[in-house]
């Protein structure tokens, strides 16, 4: 029997940010492995004109909760949706809903936050700085509470190259940058913004700092636990491979370079591509809920989420091994042939952006144009070209975080806990993954079907001779110009033909001889 499956049972927990990525993968593991629980308050917003209820339909009736639905036939039962929004004050939660939270609550796990690198700052702070301090304040009066489990990132502080597992402190107090987020205009928060990011590449990383700190200031009596997960990818195996539902991290450029509209980034092939699978981390985040909870730790313990020491991969096996996964399972109706250079030198970027990706694009919307359509591949181009330099940042260096805590913890499972909340990624099989993760976003992010397999390869192979075709056009054109203004050219024009003539000869008369 497991004991972290046990432990959940009966409970009563709090989780912001059920509706996102990890979110969603946290909720359907509790409910799978603790079908007991007594219940989890999810604090949603409505949202793109859906109700709360609509919401929590939509996810209940995902493919995510597939597996749920027969472990845990009443599960809808069992979820408390509660109006809120983290932006407001007291998170804009009525008196009602309050008081049961407060009165009910034995574990908190908070995930919302704001995961866009180009945030403002004010935006930012407010969620994840001041909402963390709120729920820490809202923690701190309830009294079954018996562990809080933050959620952070391994990039919190992406400025140090070796990161242990304790809390850095930043210049600027985080109280005073959420007092001058009060009273400070937009305009003079943008001009300081560079001066506090200080060295950290965007004000998630900073703001995801300050929420750390915050954690540690206002901890109080509080039993809390803090996980720095590093780039979460698809799911390794549970609830099944390869789920994975919105564009953040390598999922939207693995759409882009599959589509074949990214074929070039200005990446480091060496550097260790930190991916860590989303049920790895919610597996992590589940046995430090019960291992916070049961022996209260004095301080607060951070567990490092990460894969490059346990289990490295370097960003450019990885996209040999995604290149090897669009053969087998490629996208439809792509724009190009997927294709993955890799180069650290700022001009060969800036010639193979022109080349591979804005000229393509400015021949296709001629095309649109000519056609009666409207162009739509520049503007495309652009944007994904600015996404992808907002990521330079992260797939240009290695960083080295050390996990003693989370090996700790990793010793202190019984082996049945050890299988059912694994997440020693020493047994992650790299290739598998990939191809996976390759496959789930197609399958869930593209909704593209496996039928239309054979029809996405031929496409692929018209592309190819398209290419082709192109080329030698290209070539042929030239030479011709070439060959007009240079007498040179003309004669090494003149020489190949003339050796291509012998050749073909001396091919015939030593055929003619056999006979
Ligand atoms: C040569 C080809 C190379 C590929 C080879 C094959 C693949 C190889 C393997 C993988 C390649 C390398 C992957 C590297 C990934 C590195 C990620 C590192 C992240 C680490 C950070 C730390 C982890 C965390 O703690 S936070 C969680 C991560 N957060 C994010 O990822 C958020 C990032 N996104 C943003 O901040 C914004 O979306 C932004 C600023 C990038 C763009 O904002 P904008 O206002 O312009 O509009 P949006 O509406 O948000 O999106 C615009 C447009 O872009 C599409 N899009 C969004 N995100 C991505 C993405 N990650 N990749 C690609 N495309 C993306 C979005 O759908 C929109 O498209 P439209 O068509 O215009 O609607
Ligand atoms: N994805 C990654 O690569 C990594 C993520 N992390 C951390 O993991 C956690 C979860 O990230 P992930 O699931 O990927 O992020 P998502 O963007 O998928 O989810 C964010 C969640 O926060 C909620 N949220 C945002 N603003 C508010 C608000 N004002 N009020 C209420 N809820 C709000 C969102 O709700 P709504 O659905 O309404 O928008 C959503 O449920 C974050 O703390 C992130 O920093 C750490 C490392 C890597």
């Amino acid at each position: 029997m497991s004991m972290i499956a046990a432990f959940y049972g009966g409970k009563s927990i709090l989780i912001t940010g059920a509706t996102g990525f990890l979110g969603k993968v946290l909720m359907e593991k509790l409910f799978r492995t603790s079908p007991d629980l007594k219940v989890i308050y999810i604090l949603v917003r409505p949202k793109a004109g859906q109700t709360l209820q609509q919401r929590v339909f939509q996810i209940l009736n995902s493919k995510l909760f597939e597996k749920v639905k027969e472990v845990c036939p009443n599960v809808h039962e069992k979820i408390r949706a509660i109006s809120a929004d983290l932006n407001q004050s007291d998170f804009a939660i009525s008196k009602e809903d309050m008081q049961e939270l407060l009165s009910y609550t034995n574990i908190i796990f908070h995930c919302a936050a704001t995961v866009r690198f180009d945030d403002h700052l004010r935006h930012a702070v407010q969620l994840n700085v001041t909402a963390t301090q709120q729920l820490l304040l809202m923690a701190s009066q309830m009294p079954k509470l018996e562990a809080f489990i933050h959620i952070s990132t391994a990039f919190s502080n992406c400025n140090l190259k070796h990161i242990d597992e304790v809390i850095y402190p930043c210049p600027v107090e985080p109280k005073k940058i959420i007092d001058s987020m009060e009273w400070l205009d937009d305009a003079i928060i943008d001009e300081i913004t560079p001066k506090l990011i200080g060295d950290r590449p965007n004000t998630y990383t900073y703001t995801k700092a300050l929420g750390e700190m915050v954690v540690q200031q206002e901890s109080g009596n509080i039993n809390i636990a803090i996980i720095r997960p590093s780039i979460v990818g698809a799911t390794w195996q549970e609830p099944f491979p390869g789920w994975v539902d919105n564009l953040n991290g390598p999922s939207g450029l693995i759409i882009a370079a599959g589509k074949g509209f990214l074929r070039c980034v200005r990446a480091t092939p060496m550097a260790v591509a930190d991916l860590i699978p989303a049920d790895t981390v919610v597996n992590l985040t589940l046995a430090v809920g019960w291992y916070t909870a049961v022996h209260r730790p004095k301080s607060v313990l951070i567990y490092h989420c990460t894969s490059g020491n346990f289990n490295p991969c370097n960003w450019g096996k990885m996209a040999l091994q995604v290149l090897a996964a669009f053969e087998k399972i490629p996208f439809e109706r792509a724009f190009r042939r997927p294709n993955a250079d890799f180069t650290t030198n700022s001009i060969t970027i800036q010639y193979w952006n022109a080349v591979s990706h804005r000229a393509p694009a400015i021949i296709y919307d001629f095309y649109l144009r000519l056609t009666g359509r409207k162009p739509r591949m520049t503007k495309l181009m652009n944007r994904l070209l600015r996404t992808v330099s907002m990521l330079e940042y992260f797939i240009n260096r290695s960083w080295e975080w050390s996990t003693d805590n989370t090996e700790m913890l990793m010793s202190e499972l019984s082996p049945e806990d050890q299988r059912v909340f694994n997440f020693d990624v020493r047994q992650l099989n790299w290739l598998e993954y990939i191809e996976n993760y390759v496959l789930g976003v197609k399958k869930y992010l593209l909704k593209e079907d496996m039928a239309g397999i054979p029809k996405a390869k031929q496409h692929l192979k018209r592309l190819r001779n398209i290419h082709y075709l192109f080329n030698t056009a290209l070539f042929l054109i030239a030479w011709r110009l070439l060959i007009a203004r240079s007498q040179v050219a003309r004669n090494v024009w003149f020489f190949i033909v003339s050796f291509c003539y012998k050749l073909l000869s001396y091919f015939r008369a030593s055929s003619t001889l056999k006979v």
